[in-house]
């Protein structure tokens, strides 16, 4: 996910900036009026949301901190569900409430459809080329709908059955030898789910035990990192200066550099592999007088086109020319970035806050495993077809993506035209950052224990996180919604409930639930600070 506010101001950036500035600074506090929400305006009145206090050249950033979900919870608590801030020079509006959020991402869905084109994420996404950054418009459009119908449909995703079978096997066999012991277990999902999504996109993964793997592993969350980092540049461009005298820009180079070559060699393995039965098929079709039945979807001959990765099916689009415009190597790149930096932290963190969850609250694990064992009914795996049964499960995971949405602050939007929304003026190109964390806690939505984890809210109760219920949208919705929501779930309601069934689970010895430190790390994904440690104790049924 290309979110470079995410990680906003870090704590030495901001004594950097901020203490010299205010000491330079005597000008004081201003309140932000017309001319931050519509320049141009001198004439008509405008009527604009309400704003904090911002501070000349830096705006609000020096109040975002280090967890900006949070701080900017407190704010629109002061100041409103539908408020502005300032990043530096760029006014941001942040949406606090369901109603809100789906006058944004419903309502007028299609002029908040573009992204802020940060310099940091255009230089790592391949200058927007990917779908997650790329502007609104028809580039956009055929590569999303490219990803949707072809790499993240349901059929895709049930392809990579065997591959999460064999992932989680290793997992219990990695937990049940580690007993009593405790487990990483933090360690161990980020492992299988990097893995995963390893072998759905590049058909292999990268093992630790291996050099390119290690090489693999540090670059991908050096990537991650930076696209969590805001760039000074970007917000306050009379300060751009900074990335060069701090690194920061030689490091983008670097990985974006890195990052490259490593898809390049990837792409080209998978062109090697796909042109040779390409060419026996070729000759085949040109010998056989009765062609109809030739399968472009199956170029690999073995009538096995369940086993392809992302690549595969993506250079087969390319050297078919079926997607109906002419895919790039760059673009398929693109692509396979998104995969990996929107799809491997998001979909472990999941598992990590709903483990550490289970943790806190005994009663809910024991209701699960109740749940989970009577499925299986003495069977020692919970399969795919079981899970439309799991309806604890369900709300488990529905309750730890209320209280931990992955991307608290979803992916920010921009306006594409100057728009009204809820009676407020809104100018062509404000950023628009939807507070999903906030949302998930909003007492107006969730009733007077907002904080509580409570996955029994969620019984008999059909709010979903598919977009279409405002109050619960760690998926983002609308246009830009996230188009790998099956291919997490399936990943997340799978391992989860498995290890429920073979395992019963403890904190370690002499750690009391209310010990279990939930502090948030920074960054672009909201996952645990300190890894979670486990006590497994396999189950005999
Ligand atoms: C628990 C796991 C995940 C979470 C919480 C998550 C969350 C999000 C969010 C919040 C957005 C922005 C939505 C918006 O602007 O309305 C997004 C976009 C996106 N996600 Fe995910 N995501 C997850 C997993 C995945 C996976 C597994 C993939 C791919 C394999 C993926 C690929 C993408 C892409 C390509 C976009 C950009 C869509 C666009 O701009 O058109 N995500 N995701």
């Amino acid at each position: 996910m290309s979110i470079e506010t995410q990680e906003m101001v870090p704590s030495l950036l901001i004594s950097i900036l901020v203490i010299p500035l205010l000491s330079l600074l005597v000008i004081g506090w201003r309140r932000t009026r017309v001319t931050a929400i519509h320049p141009s305006s001198t004439t008509q009145k405008r009527r604009v949301p309400p704003s904090a206090p911002t501070l000349p050249v830096i705006g609000n950033l020096h109040q975002l901190g280090t967890y900006p979900h949070k701080t900017l919870q407190t704010l629109s608590r002061r100041y409103g569900p539908f408020m502005l801030v300032h990043m530096g020079r760029a006014p941001a509006l942040i949406v606090s409430s369901a109603r809100l959020a789906g006058e944004v991402m419903k309502t007028h869905d299609i002029v908040f459809s573009d992204r802020p084109q940060g310099s940091t994420a255009r230089r790592l996404l391949y200058d927007g080329k990917d779908v997650s950054l790329a502007p609104y418009g028809e580039y956009w459009r055929q590569m999303r709908s490219l990803c949707v119908l072809q790499l993240l449909n349901n059929k895709r995703v049930q392809s990579f059955r065997f591959v999460r079978q064999e992932e989680l096997a290793q997992l219990v066999k990695r937990i049940g030898d580690a007993s009593p012991t405790p487990v990483d277990i933090s360690d161990a999902f980020a492992t299988l789910t990097n893995s995963v999504v390893c072998r759905a996109a590049l058909g292999r993964k990268y093992n630790e035990d291996e050099a390119i793997g290690r090489r693999f592993k540090n670059l991908l969350a050096e990537f991650v990192g930076l696209l969590g980092v805001f760039n000074v540049g970007d917000l306050i461009p009379s300060l751009g200066w900074i990335n060069k005298l701090n690194g920061s820009d030689k490091k983008v180079e670097r990985v974006a550099k890195e990052f490259d070559d490593f898809l390049e060699q990837v792409v080209e393995e998978h062109v090697s592999k796909l042109n040779k039965p390409y060419q026996q098929e070729e000759r085949k079709y040109n010998n056989d007088d009765n062609n109809s039945t030739r399968n472009n979807n199956d170029s690999d001959g073995d009538g096995d086109s369940d086993k392809k990765d992302f690549v595969d099916v993506l250079l087969e689009f390319q050297r078919d020319n079926l997607a109906g415009f002419p895919l790039s190597k760059l673009s398929i790149k693109a692509i396979i970035l998104d995969v990996f930096s929107g799809g491997t932290d998001t979909t472990y963190t999941v598992l990590e806050w709903a483990m550490t969850e289970l943790l806190r609250h005994p009663k809910v694990m024991e209701n699960l495993q109740k749940e989970v064992r009577e499925v299986a009914k003495g069977r020692l795996n919970i399969t795919d077809e079981d899970l439309d049964r799991l309806h604890y499960l369900k709300a488990v995971v529905k309750e730890t993506l209320r209280l931990h949405p992955p991307l608290p602050l979803l992916v920010p939007r921009v306006a594409t035209r100057d728009v009204t929304v809820d009676g407020y003026d809104l100018a062509a190109g404000t950023m628009v950052i939807i507070n999903a964390w906030a949302i998930g806690r909003n007492p107006d939505s969730w009733g007077p224990d907002p904080d509580e984890f409570k996955p029994e809210r969620f019984l008999g109760n059909p709010v979903d996180y598919n977009g279409q219920n405002f109050e619960l949208i760690p998926f983002g919705a609308g246009r830009r919604g996230c188009p790998g929501i099956a291919f997490a779930m399936a990943t997340d309601n799978f391992v989860l409930a498995n290890l429920m069934l073979r395992f019963d689970w403890a904190l370690p010895p002499g750690m009391r639930a209310e010990d279990l430190d939930m502090t948030q790390c920074t960054g672009l994904t909201i996952h645990r600070k300190v890894p979670l440690l486990a006590v497994a104790t396999p189950h005999s049924s």
